[in-house]
């Protein structure tokens, strides 16, 4: 499928973009970093309808690209656009498969609750992950909660303030133009951590870059332990590799994604279980009862 079938039809029904789906896959390699481009028939005729503001966005670029008739030269369409096209068409797959409410948890933007047209809650893990620094972190209140770049400071920082523990944050010096480039971007750590146990906060681990990169950094600055607590332990491709080989002590995660293959594989995982959380959700919904005392996690 196209992405611009997406946008250019607002009065197409779900069926039409089902019958569509399948016919081109968008990756995530080639969006996420759009320098690769490539003439087509398709994209020489691509509407400016078809991009907002007509215009199409690079990954991280502020550069519009204004689409024209004229030019032989069109860029991919850009991560931001993949995510915004991947969320709505999922949302679209469970409105259609007949659900009537959303009970979700931790989404990365919670924004995204804006694809649905029918009622989401996004509940936290982040009161499970507070649980575990209490009760199974020795001496937490001397640790360092740490954010492993800038999108994450807020959540991981809600937790340092709640728990009154010092909170460090690693900025990322990137500005990639080719995806091996992203693995030479510089990361800076602001905040104090020699001799400390460090525990680095993120909503997802997927290629579990970011975190071996993290712990990487902070063993070099002096830390004596670091724990990634995870919300959603996707741990694709290498990534269970990749932690065994890095200086991650623990990784923990919540069984948001199923994680019996992942632990046969990695003597580091700790899972912690969100089920009931969700069956509460379920519960209060049934009964019509309030859901925002699952919201509070302080
Ligand atoms: O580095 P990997 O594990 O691939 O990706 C996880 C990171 O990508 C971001 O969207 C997440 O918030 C997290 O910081």
């Amino acid at each position: 499928m196209q992405l611009d079938d997406w946008n250019s039809s607002p009065t197409t029904t779900h069926n039409a973009r089902f019958a569509n789906y399948g016919k081109h896959t968008v990756n995530r390699s080639d969006t996420m970093d759009s320098t690769k481009s490539e003439p087509s028939t398709r994209q020489r005729n691509i509407s400016s309808a078809s991009m907002t503001n007509g215009t199409a966005h690079d990954n991280d670029s502020s550069t519009p690209c204004v689409l024209s008739k004229d030019t032989s030269f069109q860029p991919r369409p850009g991560y931001k656009q993949w995510v915004a096209q991947a969320g709505k068409l999922v949302a679209d797959l469970i409105t259609c498969a007949g659900a009537d409410h959303v009970i979700t948890m931790e989404l990365h933007d919670p924004q995204y609750q804006g694809f649905f047209d029918i009622p989401v809650d996004n509940l936290y893990g982040r009161s499970t992950l507070k649980n575990f620094i209490q009760n199974s972190i020795p001496n937490y209140g001397q640790a360092v909660i740490v954010s492993p770049d800038a999108g994450g400071a807020k959540r991981a920082s809600s937790i340092a303030d709640g728990l009154g523990m010092p909170f460090a944050l690693i900025h990322k010096e990137r500005r990639p133009t080719k995806i091996t480039d992203r693995q030479n971007s510089t990361m800076m750590l602001v905040g104090d951590v020699a001799n400390r146990t460090c525990i680095v906060v993120d909503d997802l681990a997927d290629t579990s870059n970011t975190i071996t990169r993290a712990a990487k950094l902070l063993k070099k600055e002096g830390a004596k332990t670091v724990y990634a607590l995870i919300t959603h332990g996707v741990l694709s491709g290498d990534a269970i590799e990749k932690i065994n080989a890095s200086h991650l002590d623990k990784v923990v995660v919540t069984n948001s994604v199923p994680q019996e293959e992942h632990q046969k594989r990695c003597p580091k995982l700790v899972v912690l279980d969100v089920g009931h959380l969700f069956a509460e959700a379920i519960r209060r919904v049934h009964h019509g009862e309030s859901l925002s005392v699952l919201f509070q996690y302080d």
